[in-house]
Parts: structure tokens; sequence; C-alpha cells
């Protein structure tokens, strides 16, 4: 098969050894055997909820930077789709726990999460456009890659309990999603220099570092 040569897929290959270690981790495996416990997933839905919080506001910090109309709103759809996505999605699940978006609102992240978060906001508010784009791509890609991968493996959690969440990150709307963002990232980073080029990747590596770490904090 032909190498790719987007820019995303030399990012995704340099993070390659957490990539491939997301769908493996305990957590995931135990949803995937129908043993997670109740309480495992209910910490999941609230710290998951805390963080999206925080992703949340690196688009709107990506918003403010943008250099465009077209990267406004770029930034607004991505923070319209995970607010009325997936937040949505967690929403449903809190509430079957007997919790609201107010009571999330008062609890707080755990250190591995907080970090992640923290790295989020950091690069955020200091960096530049492309560097929000990189760091919130292995959120965004990740999930899909984890998702697909165990619905491959597993078909029935298409179905019964975890289906909403699943749903999220497998639909066809959510592929065509990701694949729009992989023709941004290479709009946006392709012509830039090797030096920024590298340093893209390595925001992109140190996210997808938190995400397995985010994974593996669960179980
Ligand atoms: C920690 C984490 N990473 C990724 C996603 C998917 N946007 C998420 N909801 N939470």
């Amino acid at each position: 098969m032909k190498q790719s040569t987007l820019f995303i897929d030399k990012a995704i290959s340099a993070a390659n050894s957490y990539w491939k270690a997301y769908s493996k981790v305990p957590f995931l495996v135990a949803m995937e055997k129908g043993t997670l416990s109740q309480d495992a997933f209910r910490d999941y839905i609230v710290q998951d909820s805390l963080y999206l919080r925080a992703y949340l506001k690196c688009f709107g910090y990506a918003v403010a930077k943008s250099r465009t109309l077209r990267e406004m709103q770029l930034f607004y759809e991505a923070l319209g789709y995970v607010s009325d996505g997936e937040n949505k999605t967690r929403l449903a699940y809190l509430e079957e726990f007997g919790l609201s978006d107010a009571d999330i609102d008062e609890m707080t992240l755990k250190p591995v999460g907080k970090a992640y978060a923290e790295f989020l906001l950091t690069t955020a508010k200091q960096g530049t456009v492309e560097d929000i784009v990189m760091v919130t791509m292995p959120c965004l890609m990740g999930y899909y890659d984890v998702f697909t991968t165990l619905v491959e493996r597993s078909p029935h959690l298409a179905h019964g309990y975890y289906a909403p969440m699943v749903a999220d990150y497998t639909s066809s709307r959510y592929a065509a999603y990701i694949e729009s963002w992989r023709q941004e990232v290479e709009r946006l980073c392709a012509g830039l220099d090797n030096e920024r080029q590298a340093a893209l990747i390595d925001l992109f590596v140190e996210a997808s570092r938190h995400e397995l770490a985010f994974w593996k904090m669960l179980l």
C-alpha cells in the first residue's frame, strides 16, 4: 500500500506507540467484555465531562486567534460539535446517575486529567491556531480510531448500553468530520518549514501521551 504523505499521518505515525495502546487499555477491554463496573463507567463520564469543558475552551481560544472568518467558523463548528454531540451524550448518562451539568461544574478533575487539561489550555493560551489544532487532534481523531477498532473487534458494542457513546465516534457523520479535519490540518500545516512542523508534531505526540494516560487512569 502507498504510504500517506499527509502531515496528519506523519504526526499519527510519530505517536504510534500511544495510538496502538489505546484500544488495549483495561477500561476499554472491560467495556468490550461487559465486565466494566457501573462505578468505573460513572467515574469516566464525570471525569470526561470535566475534561471536555477544558477541551471546549481550546476552540474558544482558537476562535479568538483566528486570522480569517473561515477559521473562526471552523473552530466555532468544532465547539458546537463537541458541545451538542459528545457533551449531550454524556449528559444523558449523567442524568441516569442522578447528576446534572451543574453538579459537574462543582467537581474537579483527578491529577492525570488535570495535567492533560492544563497542557491543552496552556498551549491554547500561548500558541497559534496551528498549535491549537495539533494539540486537539489526538482527542478528536484518537476516539475515532479507538471506537472503530473496538466495534470491528466486538460488533456488539454498537448495540446495548454503550451504543449512544460508541455511535458518536463511529457514525458516517463522524468519519466525514474526521476526514474534513485531516484536510484542514494539511491546509494549515503542510506549507510550514521543517522546524515548525517538528514542533507541531511534538505537540501532537504529547497530547497523544496524555490521551493514553487518561484511559489508563480509569481502571
Ligand atoms: C479524554 C478524551 N479524549 C478524547 C475524547 C473525544 N473527543 C474525549 N471525549 N475525552
